[in-house]
């Protein structure tokens, strides 16, 4: 992709391949291909918005990025550093620079806890501050996601859901790091709310040259947030281009069957006859040579025998598909 800067991240070939196990033994019987062969550079202030079906391997995909799963094939690298499945101790270096933002804020906040000691924890873990001085952090954290110090002796339950966001968005900045996976990080939230949490996102963004992985079901979201965006399927890449070019010249026969499904045409495209049927394949028994050929109205022979290569059509547009390349 780009080779003008470097990248803040960078995925060859990842994988993540769950296993299956069964019978008395547990022994592996198959495995859930949940990531397979991502190939990404990501630079500095980018938001990548990773979009697809669910169980199209988002999640475990970001997962796989911050450590959180261990990667079966590939490698992950950050600031140029490989830190595919490190060890702990090397990777607490990293840690703190890569963040993860969830969809439910309030199933990883502790309901016996106040929030003021929920957000000390990191400085807890990783500084050597003293309570008055993290205190002053955690009232600093507050304000700069639009809450205030009051709030930091309240329990989660007394807050609300957008605030509850802005908790969680207030935990990964603690710590000033450099990327953040959201992971469906407004989805939960009502439409107004969605956008006062959207617009903190991109306040904080600018502010601290922050970088996101912004993962998210819902097309019109992602145009509007982010400035390049991934189509997964299956767990395999199928589509990548900055965001206007995406969404003005989709190529391949997914992304048209997913910008088909947004509920209000966006303005000026012209509508596509491409409609997404039939059932999702198991991610355990994929299809063989393209992964969407079961489910693609434009699929030929080659498309159940080969796997498209990955072309690029246009500046940083790539696309793999067997027709559209
Ligand atoms: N720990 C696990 N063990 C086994 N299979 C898993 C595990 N985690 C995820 N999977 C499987 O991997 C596939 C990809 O799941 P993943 O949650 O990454 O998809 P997703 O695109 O994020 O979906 P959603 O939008 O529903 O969260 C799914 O088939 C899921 O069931």
């Amino acid at each position: 992709m780009s080779e003008t800067t470097q990248p803040i991240l960078k995925l060859e070939q990842l994988n993540k391949h769950f296993p299956i196990r069964g019978g008395i033994l547990k022994r592996v019987q198959n495995h859930v291909y949940a990531v397979n062969d991502i190939s990404i550079e990501v630079e500095t202030g980018d938001s990548v918005g990773i979009v697809g079906e669910s169980g199209c391997g988002k999640s475990t995909l970001g997962r796989t990025i911050l450590g959180l799963e261990e990667a079966t094939k590939g490698k992950v690298y950050f600031k140029n550093h490989d830190i595919t499945n490190i060890k702990e101790k090397s990777f607490k270096k990293f840690k703190k620079d890569m963040q993860m933002i969830f969809q439910d804020p309030f199933a990883s906040l502790d309901p016996r806890q106040r929030i003021g000691d929920t957000l000390e924890e990191p400085f807890v873990i990783h500084t050597d501050l003293s309570k008055k001085e993290r205190q002053e952090r955690v009232v600093g954290l507050l304000n700069e996601v639009g809450l205030n110090a009051s709030h930091y002796y309240n329990y989660p339950h007394q807050f609300s859901g957008g605030q509850r966001q802005r908790i969680g968005i207030a935990r990964a900045i603690a710590l000033n790091p450099e990327l953040i996976v959201c992971d469906e990080a407004v989805s939960a939230l009502d439409v107004s709310v969605q956008a006062q949490v959207l617009k903190l996102l991109q306040t904080i963004q600018d502010k601290y040259e922050l970088t996101y992985l912004f993962i998210s079901h819902d097309l019109g979201v992602v145009r509007h947030f982010c400035n390049k965006i991934l189509v997964m399927y299956l767990g395999h890449m199928v589509e990548w281009a900055p965001i206007d070019e995406l969404y003005e010249n989709p190529t391949h026969p997914y992304t048209e069957a997913l910008l088909n499904a947004i509920p209000r045409p966006i303005p000026g495209r012209k509508q596509e006859k491409i409609k997404l049927t039939g059932d999702l394949p198991s991610p355990s028994d994929p299809p063989k040579g393209c992964p969407f050929h079961t489910r693609c109205p434009i699929a030929t022979e080659v498309c159940s025998e080969q796997k498209p290569e990955w072309v690029e059509i246009s500046p940083d547009h790539f696309v793999a598909c067997h027709h559209r390349t």
